[in-house]
């Protein structure tokens, strides 16, 4: 039994035009990430994942149980999910609410919720701002704050939609520490991604998403090899690919290691 079990999923906002066409995926731990272009279908599907949309056909299982079984106060105890835009999720006046709204709203004391919600901003280095207003801090800073409330309610589930946008260097070295952890954890990631280089480098697994269909699902190194695919979905390779492919070498390459490993042997040989 598959943690996550989507079967024959369809789903579309207005009859006119259908958005997702017939998904069958399975989940059992990978990180998987999801990339495809704007309007393919991703935060559709994650939201159909995580309960806030139902789909019109077929059917979504956790732990081999329909997800419309499931109240969504019972969901939210398992799947936890990162909005795209964080503005559509903060709503609290001070960063410290903001986090503690989560746990406190599954069940946990006030003074469990304290404490997870303090781990977690410490974690996303926010520890010094608990009684700031999260709209007086930068955008990048909300996406942490955004953040930092879905770990502190431990999910076993932990749904990312767009985490590196607007991150710099240090932003994205911190969601990458983020989803390892996670990861090392046992939980399931699932993260929406217009990043080909952070997909690679970080993802078990790689679902391509194409007008509402799963084009490629894979092992992220077999998945990001397939320069043509990736191309009928307008998707480029990750940069360390591309490089790879202009020297002419063979194989897959998705991090600098990996290219930096081969070029050293070459030059020593
Ligand atoms: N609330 C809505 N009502 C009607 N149509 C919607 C709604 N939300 C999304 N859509 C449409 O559904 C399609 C899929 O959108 P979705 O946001 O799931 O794609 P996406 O792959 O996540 O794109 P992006 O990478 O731009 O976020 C798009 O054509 C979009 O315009």
């Amino acid at each position: 039994m598959s943690l996550l079990e989507v079967n024959h999923l369809h789903f579309s906002y207005t009859p006119e035009v259908e958005v997702l066409k017939g998904i069958d995926l399975r989940f059992n731990g990978e990180t998987t990430a999801i990339v495809g272009q704007n309007g393919a279908g991703k935060s559709t599907f994650v939201k159909l994942l995580k309960g806030l949309l139902h789909p019109n056909e077929g059917e979504i299982l956790f732990n081999g149980k329909n997800t419309k079984d499931y109240t969504p106060a019972q969901l939210a105890k398992d799947i936890g999910m990162v909005f795209q835009n964080p503005n559509d999720q903060i709503f609290k006046n001070t960063v410290i609410s903001e986090v503690m709204f989560g746990p406190l709203n599954i069940g946990n004391s006030e003074d469990e919720a304290r404490e997870k919600s303090i781990k977690m901003l410490k974690k996303v280095n926010l520890e010094g701002y608990l009684e700031t207003n999260p709209y007086d801090l930068s955008l990048s800073e909300r996406k942490m704050i955004a953040i930092a409330s879905i770990l502190a309610m431990e999910t076993g589930i932990v749904i990312f939609d767009e985490p590196t946008m607007g991150q710099d260097f240090a932003g994205k070295q911190k969601l990458k520490e983020i989803i390892y952890e996670l990861r090392d954890q046992g939980k399931q990631v699932i993260c929406i991604l217009h990043d080909m280089d952070f997909a690679a480098e970080i993802f078990e697994r790689t679902i391509v998403f194409n007008q509402g269909k799963v084009l490629m699902d894979g092992p992220s190194r077999e998945v990001f090899a397939q320069k043509e695919t990736l191309g009928q979905a307008y998707l480029e390779q990750p940069h360390i690919a591309q490089i790879a492919d202009q020297l002419g070498l063979e194989g897959s390459y998705l991090t600098d290691e990996q290219l930096i490993k081969v070029l050293k042997e070459r030059l020593e040989a």
